[in-house]
Order: structure tokens, then sequence, then C-alpha cells
């Protein structure tokens, strides 16, 4: 992995580009947690547009500085404006984010996302560990949105997806692996609420277009995005929440928090380490 090591002050360049660039970011994402990616997206500094119909989404790919796919609902229409967004990124290079919610639940949405791999180059991929699992071709076991089961090798699960996509992978979890085809580092950093709410992965998802719409180096902007993302979980906890719900509305106030004077007085000791 080509992010080993990651410094506040680092973490904190990363957050300033983000909000200084205000990359528009397109995403053609489920509609259960579809305002929630919007919002993460606006808080952290990055313009949202949900732009998902034919015609519409491959105009937008045009003008969007990163593209967001996400599987969780996989209607017709959608999945064709998937291909079509996917497509216009990636003549552009611009930077395309698949989330494969649910893959490895059902044989239609595996279906949905081989064909998204086989005609998109993704710049990343990120999934919970069986999603991730799934998709990478091992045992793996998605109920609905779902990861259950034990995926005690999900760093070599990552690190072998991330060469055969040539994508970074980020697989999801209560520790975080993100690999590319040199290696992959886990990032300690989250909450056990974050596992509480509907919706956490997807707007992880949101959050790394965001970073990869604004910050050049794809490796950077995946660990910084998804390091920040657990950060803000846990300063989410920090304050008052009597629950799930009034957890959740806090998490949007941590990332929108996160400002780059707030990154760069971050302790990060231990939070990278290297995996393989
Ligand atoms: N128990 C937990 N402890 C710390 N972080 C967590 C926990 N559960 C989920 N997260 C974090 O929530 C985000 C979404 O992960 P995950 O729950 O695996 O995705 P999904 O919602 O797609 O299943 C990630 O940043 C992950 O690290
Ligand atoms: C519950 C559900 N059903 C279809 S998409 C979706 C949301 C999944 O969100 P996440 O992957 O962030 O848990
Ligand atoms: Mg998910």
């Amino acid at each position: 992995m080509s992010v080993t090591d990651i410094a506040a002050a680092d973490l904190a360049d990363s957050v300033r580009i983000v909000r200084q660039t205000e990359p528009l970011v397109q995403s053609l994402t489920n509609t259960v947690t579809i305002n929630d990616v919007a919002n993460v997206t606006l808080h952290w500094g990055g313009l949202p547009v949900m732009a998902d119909s034919f015609g519409d989404a491959g105009e937008m790919a045009e003008l969007a500085r990163a593209v967001l796919i996400n599987t969780g609902q996989v209607p017709d229409g959608r999945v064709e404006a998937m291909h079509e967004a996917g497509r216009k990124a990636n003549e552009r290079g611009i930077p395309v984010v698949l989330d494969p919610v649910g893959v490895g639940s059902t044989p239609s949405r595996q279906a949905v996302a081989e064909s998204l791999l086989s005609d998109i180059d993704f710049t990343v991929i990120n999934g919970n560990y069986g999603e991730i699992s799934a998709l990478a071709g091992v045992e793996a076991e998605v109920k609905g949105v779902e990861s259950v089961g034990d995926y005690d090798a999900i760093d070599r699960t990552a690190h072998s997806l991330a060469e055969s996509t040539d994508a970074i992978v980020v697989a999801s979890g209560i520790d975080d692996i993100v690999a590319d085809a040199d290696g992959a580092v886990r990032l300690t950093a989250g909450h056990e609420m974050l596992g509480e709410v509907v919706g956490t992965g997807c707007m992880l998802g949101g959050t790394i277009a965001t970073f990869c719409g604004a910050i050049d180096d794809a490796s950077t902007a995946a660990v910084h995005g998804t390091l920040g993302f657990g950060i803000a979980g846990e300063r989410a906890a920090d304050l008052e929440y009597a629950g799930p719900g009034s957890y959740r509305t806090n998490f949007r106030d941590a990332v929108s928090g996160i400002t780059s004077d707030v990154a760069a007085a971050l302790d990060l000791e231990d939070r990278v380490e290297t995996v393989h």
C-alpha cells in the first residue's frame, strides 16, 4: 500500500483541499440512504448531486469531479444509468467509486456488480467484509445488505480484489482495510454506534467519492477519507445522544466539524498498521 503512515498534518491537508475544491460529486445510489449520502458529501465540503436517470446521468458525469455507484437497489433504468455515468467518467479520467451493496446476497445483484466491473474501471471499491469477499470470489455470507460470518483473511481478500480490478479496495468492518495492488493497511477508527445506523457504509462511499473528487492521489483519498469518517464516528459519540437516531444526527455534525484545523490537532498514533 502506498500510504503506510498518516501524520495529522497530511489529513488536515486533505480536509482543506476537499473543502476548498468543493468537488461536484454525482451519486447513483439507493433510495434508502440517498439523503444521508447527499448530506455527508456536503458536510465534508463537496457538492452532492443525485443524477441517476439514463441521459441525465451521462450528462451530469460530464460536469462531475467524481461519480459514486451504489448497488443498494438495482432497478432497470438506474443500472443503465450507472453504466452510462461510469463510462463517461472513465472517458473523462475522473474517479469512479463502487459500493457493491448487497453483493453476495442475491445472484441478480452479483450479476449487476460483475457487469459494472467488466464495463467500468473503478478507482475505489468500498464495501463491508462480506460484499468485498463475495466480489473477490471467496466464501462470504451477506444477509440482505449485512455482512455476516467470519473474515479472518479479509486483508488478503481485499488485496487480491485490488490486484484483479486495479482499484483501491476499502473493506469496512470494526476495523477498515484499505488495499491496493502493493498491499494493505488496517485503519483503527470508528465507533460501535456506526453499526447501529443504516447507511454508514453508503455514507463511507460518499465520503471516499468526495475525497477522490478533490485529491489527485486515489490511495491518499481513500485512506484519508476512511480514517476521517471513523474519527467523525468517534467524535459523534463524544456528543450527547439518546440512541441511534440522535447518534446519526451527531455524526453529521461531527463530519461538518472536522475542519482542517481540527484534523491538524488529532493524535493519529496507532491508527494505521501495514497488514499485507
Ligand atoms: N462496531 C464498529 N466499530 C467501529 N466502526 C464501525 C463498527 N461498525 C461499523 N463501523 C464503521 O462504519 C462504517 C461502515 O461500515 P460497515 O458497517 O461495515 O458498512 P455497511 O453499513 O455497508 O455494512 C465503516 O467506517 C466502519 O469502520
Ligand atoms: C437497507 C438497504 N436496503 C437496500 S440499500 C440499503 C441501505 C444499505 O446501507 P449500508 O450499506 O450503508 O448499510
Ligand atoms: Mg454497505
